[in-house]
């Protein structure tokens, strides 16, 4: 798809570079911390994300995305920590700041009764656009995410999917450095998914730093994004996709039971990487082959209640799953 020049003045891209030399960091987050009265949400967040990259921000509901995109958006104040963008202290320079960062919250924010292009226009103005180069940047950013026919509509009369796209061309306007995406996608069908990823993947392509929140781990894949995976207020890992996977997981079998499944383990050495969740045995293990010939034979009288057996491969799935301990609690059904 040609989209045209999304974020020229990002000027960072990599051709500026010799082979080999890292991009800048664009983003430079030390030691954030953040408390909501006594519950602390950041326990000190590291995050570094360069010219070019695209950083997926993972994590279980609650576990502070939303709050890191925030601070680094100048919405709400850090309890401590650094924050900078492009060289510039977020924190003592808010305004320089935000006019390099262009974001696109959770919630979305499209004023109702004016026309999508009217709310493209005060967003940009409000990045500093003016005149011509406002219009043309509307355009341009509005051919990119397919809403040209939309523009003349009041915005509190599109569908979801239609609004998702009018408040992410509004993070996009002014090119910005640093772009924050905060769950882009929810809601959004196929094709709007589509658009917004590749926008994405054009703007880093461009020389942008993007943060890109998100649960959909798919998605992680399709962007060709590193991972930061956020749990209990801190990044728990961090890294490209294929880096975690090595490191951090292996396949396993899954033996599904009519009823609850039985706590079997007939290789030795293995117990610790068996979890038992409702009618479900899984088993991590290098071996999937090996551990469905050893463990059938010893299900005794629970074989006649195997209704399947499935091998997952490593992924990035298998990945979050063995790092945030989500849907397989170990110990027993739960
Ligand atoms: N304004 C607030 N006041 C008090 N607590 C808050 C506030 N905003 C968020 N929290 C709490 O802080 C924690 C982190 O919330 P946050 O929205 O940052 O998480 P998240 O990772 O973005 O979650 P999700 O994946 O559900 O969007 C949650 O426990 C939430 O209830």
């Amino acid at each position: 798809m040609t989209t045209g020049p999304l974020v020229g003045a990002a000027g960072s891209g990599a051709a500026a570079r010799a082979p080999g030399e890292a991009a800048p960091a664009v983003l430079d987050v030390r030691d954030l911390r953040k408390s909501y009265g006594e519950s602390p949400v950041l326990r000190g967040v590291d995050l570094e994300v360069r010219a070019g990259e695209i950083v997926s921000l993972l994590g279980p509901n609650g576990a502070g995305k939303s709050t890191f995109v925030s601070i680094v958006a100048g919405l709400r104040r850090a309890d401590s920590g650094s924050v900078t963008i492009a060289g510039v202290d977020a924190i003592a320079q808010p305004r320089a700041a935000r006019r390099m960062t262009g974001l696109a919250p959770q919630d979305l924010a499209v004023y109702p009764v004016l026309s999508a292009r009217h709310n493209l226009r005060l967003f940009g103005e409000l990045a500093g656009l003016r005149g011509r180069e406002l219009s043309r940047r509307i355009d341009e950013v509005a051919r990119a995410l397919r809403i040209e026919p939309l523009l003349n509509r009041p915005a509190g009369r599109l569908s979801g999917g239609q609004k998702r796209r009018v408040h992410t061309a509004m993070a996009l306007l002014h090119r910005p450095r640093l772009l924050l995406l905060d769950e882009a996608t929810a809601g959004a069908d196929v094709e709007t998914r589509t658009y917004l990823l590749d926008v994405v993947r054009e703007l880093a392509a461009d020389g942008s730093a993007v943060v890109y929140s998100t649960h959909y781990l798919q998605e992680v894949e399709m962007l060709g994004a590193s991972v930061a995976l956020l749990e209990a207020g801190t990044v728990i890992a961090r890294g490209p996709v294929r880096d975690l996977v090595a490191g951090h997981s292996t396949p396993a079998v899954e033996f599904r039971f009519a009823g609850p499944a039985p706590l079997v383990v007939a290789e030795p050495g293995r117990e610790d990487f068996a979890v038992r969740r409702g009618d479900l045995l899984r088993i991590a293990t290098p071996d999937p082959a090996a551990t469905i010939a050893a463990t059938i034979p010893a299900l005794g009288e629970d074989a006649g209640r195997l209704r399947g057996v499935e091998i997952v491969q490593a992924s990035l799935e298998t990945v979050y799953l063995a790092l945030t301990g989500r849907r397989y609690a170990s110990g027993g059904p739960s």
